[in-house]
């Protein structure tokens, strides 16, 4: 089996520019196909780590190997390639609002043409067909045409999904992907989420608030607490009393 998809965080530390410790010393392995939910207070560290891992900005200590290779490190076409590597899914889905749908899904794809050809959207054909397949993977081929501003939040979300498919990741990494919707919108996000977990084998790392969701979708949790690992457990070995340690407010104040 290949590692496409392994993550190795050693030692990460991320001090931000005012001071404040968002991760200190995280050590973490990864495997491919895993589903990882993070948890842990608001503040706790986890979108800083989430956004350490795709390089969204530097972290201040440590390394983190994807694949072998430690983004912290690379630079221009090298961090280029790793970063289509490791798609993102955000909280309020970053979509142009105002574009259509495939448009929002095509733009996945800019990490693998130059600026002047994404700039005119010269998409090619393969890409296309490639948005086609990403379209219906999420089940919203039929929203092809429609502006981003039109559809509900979990159907953005799910064009968010389907726009980060585009990079052909192997990792895929999803901060608070549902906070905000629905029960039942909820449960089809995580659902296509899991669907591409188990059946393309990404490795998905989500943070998410809600312990329930934890407890049914992922293979692994972590918790962060004031920047800090304090739990790692496969699911198996998950108790839901676990949480009220890792829910526990940090010692040290930040
Ligand atoms: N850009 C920034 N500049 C300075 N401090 C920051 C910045 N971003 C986050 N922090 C701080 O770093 C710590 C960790 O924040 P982070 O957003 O990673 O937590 P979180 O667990 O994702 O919280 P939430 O669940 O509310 O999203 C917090 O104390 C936060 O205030």
């Amino acid at each position: 089996m290949s590692n496409k998809g392994t993550i190795k965080v050693t030692g990460v530390s991320k001090v931000y520019d005012n001071g404040v410790v968002g991760l200190d010393n995280i050590n973490l392995d990864i495997a491919a196909g895993e589903f990882v939910v993070i948890v842990g207070l608001s503040g706790a560290g986890k979108s800083t780590l989430l956004r350490s891992l795709n390089r969204l900005h530097d972290v201040t200590e440590g390394s983190i190997e994807i694949d072998g290779q430690d983004i912290t490190k690379a630079s221009g076409k090298e961090l280029r390639n790793m970063r289509r590597n490791v798609a993102m899914i955000f909280q309020n889905y970053n979509l142009v609002k105002r574009a259509t749908v495939s448009r929002n899904v095509l733009s996945g794809r800019v990490g693998y043409y130059g600026t002047w050809q994404s700039a005119f959207g010269l998409f090619t054909k393969e890409d296309q067909e490639r948005a086609v397949q990403s379209l219906t993977r999420v089940n919203l081929l039929d929203k092809y045409y429609t502006k981003a501003r039109d559809l509900s939040g979990g159907q953005q979300q799910r064009v968010g999904i389907a726009r980060a498919l585009m990079q052909e990741p192997a990792v895929f990494l999803a901060d608070e992907p549902v906070s905000g919707l629905d029960p039942k919108t909820t449960k089809v996000v995580m659902g296509d989420l899991k669907r591409l977990n188990e059946e393309d084998g990404l490795t998905v790392i989500a943070n998410l608030h809600s312990i329930d969701l934890a407890l049914a979708y992922a293979t692994r949790i972590v918790g962060l607490r004031g920047g800090k690992l304090v739990y790692d457990q496969p699911i198996e070995n998950v108790k839901e009393t676990d949480f009220a340690d890792i829910y526990r407010e940090a010692e040290v104040s930040r």
